[in-house]
């Protein structure tokens, strides 16, 4: 099942989640609304600091960036207080969550570590003790699962070994569902699919998310063209779902609330699990139904619905009415 279907059908069987058709439809006006006043475009991708420094990169450069960041682009919560989550300092700025991982990789960059070229992930020299130091922490606490993205780099340097990550999507002729169909194919860390309901159901969200950056940072243009851009969904994270929560486009059960706000660890592949991914995708399908009904010419699609919430999320961060799902996935 492709990863709407498979987001329609969580939603129907979902038992801890349910989504709001009445809320979808209501906040899609202010969604829209916020990216037209917002100039929300490709282009601001390009507005966070971090994602600058990849600019400055040549074309294959860029696209080495964004293929190793959204190789790497999972599992960054933490149970400790802010002040001793795990940080990176970069140029002076302390960088948490996601944006720890992009600072991470640019600071590897300025020392001089080839940390986005696949022959280094091969080499010897890329070991567990040459990963901890490229992603070392400020902080007491370390990057979570710095095992397994060592194994994911590992896993990638293998599969280019004949080929760079560009010439992958020169082939895939401008068709994102076949630049999906890559990377799940030959890199298992990105195959985000699992059986629910006694269906295998498809979430993607890092291959998806890979899509997503690659067409915002070249701005849907070049190496960023791809034709069936609008059948990609949100991006299933822990982030989203939580502000879809607060828009009342997502209803948890007592039973999951109680686990959320417990901040109770959550199993890869639970059903709930997959219910909060699923019905995230659905929620956000349906929102992008109503921006395009009701604006038939505009260019806003759900990566665009979901890269304005999840910078939203981000800013309103403190301000959060429940605690993010508690999962440690190489998945998201
Ligand atoms: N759905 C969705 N999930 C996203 C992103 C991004 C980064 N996107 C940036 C690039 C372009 C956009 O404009 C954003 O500025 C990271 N994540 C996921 O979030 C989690 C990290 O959260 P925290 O620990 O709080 O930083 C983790 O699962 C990570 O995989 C997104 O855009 N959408």
């Amino acid at each position: 099942m492709d990863v709407r279907s498979s987001a329609i059908f969580i939603a129907q069987n979902a038992q801890y989640v349910s989504v709001d058709p009445a809320a979808c439809r209501e906040v899609a006006a202010g969604i829209y609304d916020q990216i037209q006043r917002q100039k929300y475009s490709t282009q601001t991708w390009a507005t966070h600091e971090l994602n600058q420094r990849c600019k400055l990169l040549d074309t294959e450069g860029q696209v080495d960036w964004v293929f190793t960041v959204d190789t790497l682009n999972f599992s960054f919560w933490s149970d400790r207080e802010t002040s001793e989550r795990y940080t990176v300092e970069y140029n002076g700025k302390k960088y948490t969550g996601y944006w720890s991982l992009c600072a991470a990789i640019n600071r590897a960059l300025d020392e001089g570590i080839p940390v986005t070229t696949p022959a280094f992930w091969r080499s010897d020299e890329f070991n567990l003790e040459a990963c901890a130091h490229i992603f070392r922490s400020c902080t007491a606490e370390q990057i979570p699962l710095l095992d397994q993205r060592l194994a994911v780099l590992k896993e990638a340097g293998a599969a280019l070994a004949n080929t760079a990550f560009s010439d992958v999507l020169r082939s895939c002729n401008c068709s994102a569902s076949r630049l999906l169909d890559w990377v799940t194919t030959n890199l298992q860390s990105y195959n985000d699919r699992f059986v629910y309901r006694n269906m295998k159901v498809s979430i993607l969200k890092r291959a998806q998310i890979l899509v997503g950056e690659l067409w915002a940072c070249f701005n849907g243009e070049g190496l960023g063209r791809f034709d069936d851009i609008d059948n990609i969904t949100m991006f299933a994270d822990y982030r989203v779902p939580r502000i879809l929560y607060r828009l009342n486009c997502l209803r948890y059960s007592d039973q999951l609330e109680a686990v959320l706000r417990a901040g109770t660890l959550m199993e890869s592949g639970s059903d709930a699990e997959i219910e909060l991914r699923g019905t995230s995708i659905e929620a956000v399908e349906q929102i992008v139904h109503h921006i395009k009904t009701e604006h038939p010419e505009t260019a806003v699609n759900a990566i665009l619905v979901d890269f304005y919430l999840w910078d939203a999320a981000k800013a309103q961060e403190q301000s959060a009415t429940i605690p993010c799902h508690r999962v440690r996935s190489v998945f998201y």
